[in-house]
């Protein structure tokens, strides 16, 4: 259990962590022994969308990372339901920055999302109507009828990162964990994303993404993590990114 005591910016986070989903304590992060991210402290839960903020190489994406499962740690527990995540990898869906995406495959938006049943088939590896029934859900919710036989490499940045949440949804994944998921949109499309997003959080699930934009972060995120490498304040977006918290985590 770590002290709040200790931290004396911003608010504690894991007040009543055991009642949270997930719940990360402590956690270190490095890269050739050069610290990218210190005691990290999280705890929240489906239903919410939790903003990443701070500046370039604050270290947002290795936090999106370490929750993935995809990043090594040098200290510290990530928690989802009381268990280490590495047991739950079917409930995570973790989005890369788009340039480092490789969409250049040939599949279709139907055949992408389908494959986020692939580890709920049975032995035969047939699809049940309940496996279609949850595909066809995945696809409305993402509103992506009208694109389901088009090839994915064709699509806009947009209507990908669209694909990929359907299949994540199919996948049944609770966390997504998208890295800047709003760059490149329009005015028009980040509308529609900060919808879809809304929407899954409803759903009960819980979004995760780092973000940019401070003017749109309290209208698409109910909470926001402020960092530069150790934790700045947490807490519902518009306290959190007061001009004072700004000021700590975006100067050096
Ligand atoms: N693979 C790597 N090897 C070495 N150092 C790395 C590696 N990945 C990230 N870093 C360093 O770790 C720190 C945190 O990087 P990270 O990409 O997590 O920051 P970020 O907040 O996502 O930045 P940005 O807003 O610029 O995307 C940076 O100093 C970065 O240079």
């Amino acid at each position: 259990m770590s002290d709040c005591q200790h931290s004396t910016k911003g608010d504690c986070p894991h007040q009543h962590h055991h009642h949270h989903e997930l719940v990360i304590e402590g956690l270190c992060v490095s890269y050739h022994k050069t610290p990218a991210l210190r005691e990290i402290e999280l705890a929240t839960s489906c239903g919410n969308s939790v903003a990443l903020v701070g500046p370039n190489g604050a270290g947002k994406s290795t936090l999106l990372k370490a929750i993935a499962g995809l990043q090594r740690k040098d200290k510290g527990s990530i928690l989802w339901r009381n268990e280490p995540i590495q047991r739950w990898s079917r409930e995570f869906a973790y989005l890369p920055q788009s340039e480092e995406v490789n969409w250049d495959f040939p599949i279709t938006v139907r055949g992408m999302v389908e494959m986020g049943r692939y580890p709920h088939l049975g032995p035969w590896k047939r699809y049940s109507a309940h496996d279609d029934e949850v595909v066809e859900r995945a696809l409305a919710l993402m509103r992506l009828e009208p694109l389901q036989d088009r090839q994915i490499r064709e699509l806009s940045g947009g209507q990908q990162q669209r694909a990929f949440l359907a299949r994540s949804i199919a996948q049944e994944a609770h966390v997504l964990l998208l890295d800047e998921p709003f760059t490149g949109l329009d005015r028009d499309h980040s509308a529609q994303l900060s919808d879809l997003l809304r929407n899954i959080t409803h759903e009960g699930r819980l979004v995760i993404a780092s973000h940019h934009d401070l003017n749109t972060a309290a209208d698409i995120f109910d909470h926001t993590l402020l960092i530069n490498q150790e934790v700045i304040a947490y807490g519902p977006t518009a306290t959190t990114l007061s001009e004072a918290n700004l000021n700590l985590a975006f100067t050096n």
